[in-house]
């Protein structure tokens, strides 16, 4: 059989409230996601044994990476043998709030549900996802939804968009839990700007640039920055950071030279379209 391709999309949260911490210790969300073209690629072949191997550096490679712990699930879901090497090719940045593993596992899911011709509703496969992390049942639609509970109760919505944005990742990354431990005690630093960005494809705010920007100050600066640029129409980071989206207006290129030059040219920027 022949080489079976999955492409595994980041995303950006468009909104992101916190309601409070549960007593499981998750923090109730209610977030807008979306899909980014910028993405991780699954290249899927028929093998003795399941194997996977990556072409970066840094990616754990046993049970706890996220495509491994989705063939695990499958695999006692649905009593196959799902015995693929998978080789992970990756584009999407860790620790940046782009959802890169949580992304290759539902790309897994989605997968292993047509190689392994179960045919298994995306209900079923975000109901796997969930165990593996609060993000990963969004990624198995691959489309904007409205995300509850934990992340993990998704509805797809209907948003007829295509919005241009540039993604701006310093070499710094961002802990999840980290952001959420801080939250409840954070501060807004003044001078920054949180509020509500509106566009005619909706808000646009996140809950958790207060205790994030708290402990990386370079973050709100970046924002700030961006937000005075005539390219740029809005700016706001994704999920728990570290990356930084900004909305653009005019070329991408001329800004991704001017944030190099003038705020750090050790980032990562890529222009990609949201939606
Ligand atoms: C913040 C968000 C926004 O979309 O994404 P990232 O920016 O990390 O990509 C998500 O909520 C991240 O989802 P995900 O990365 O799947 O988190 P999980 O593995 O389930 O949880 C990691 C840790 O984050 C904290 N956590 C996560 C989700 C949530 N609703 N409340 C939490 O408090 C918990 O401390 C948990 O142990
Ligand atoms: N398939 C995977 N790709 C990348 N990182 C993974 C994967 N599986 C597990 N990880 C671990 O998860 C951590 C968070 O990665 P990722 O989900 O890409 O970032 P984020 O939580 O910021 O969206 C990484 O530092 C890595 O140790």
């Amino acid at each position: 059989m022949a080489t079976h391709k999955e492409i595994a999309r980041a995303k950006v949260n468009l909104t992101l409230r916190v309601l409070g911490k549960r007593e499981d210790g998750f923090h109730a969300l209610e977030t807008r996601m979306a899909p980014v073209s910028v993405a991780d690629e699954l290249l899927i072949t028929p093998a003795d044994a399941y194997e996977l191997v990556c072409d970066v550096e840094g990616v754990p490679l046993d049970e706890t990476n996220l495509v491994t712990m989705a063939v695990r699930i499958f695999q006692r879901e649905t009593g196959k043998d799902c015995a693929y090497r998978v080789e992970l090719v990756k584009r999407i940045p860790h620790g940046a709030g782009l959802g890169g593993g949580s992304s290759d596992a539902a790309a897994m899911l989605r997968a292993l549900n047509t190689l392994e011709g179960t045919n298994l509703p995306h209900t079923a496969l975000a109901d796997m996802a969930a165990e593996i992390g609060s993000d990963v049942a969004f990624f198995v639609f691959d489309s904007v939804c409205d995300c509850v509970g934990r992340g993990e109760l998704v509805t797809p919505v209907q948003w007829d968009y295509k919005v241009d944005a540039l993604l701006l990742k310093p070499s710094f990354g961002v802990s999840t839990p980290h952001a959420y431990q801080g939250w409840q005690q954070s501060q807004e630093i003044k001078g920054i700007d949180y509020a509500p960005q509106k566009f005619e494809w909706g808000e646009f705010f996140n809950d958790l640039e207060r205790p994030v920007y708290e402990k990386h100050r370079f973050l709100p600066e970046l924002k700030m920055w961006l937000l005075e640029q005539p390219e740029v129409a809005g700016a706001l980071m994704s999920g728990s950071g570290s990356t930084m989206i900004a909305i653009l207006q005019g070329d991408a290129e001329a800004l991704k030279q001017r944030a190099l030059k003038e705020m750090d040219p050790t980032m990562w920027v890529e222009k990609v379209v949201i939606g």
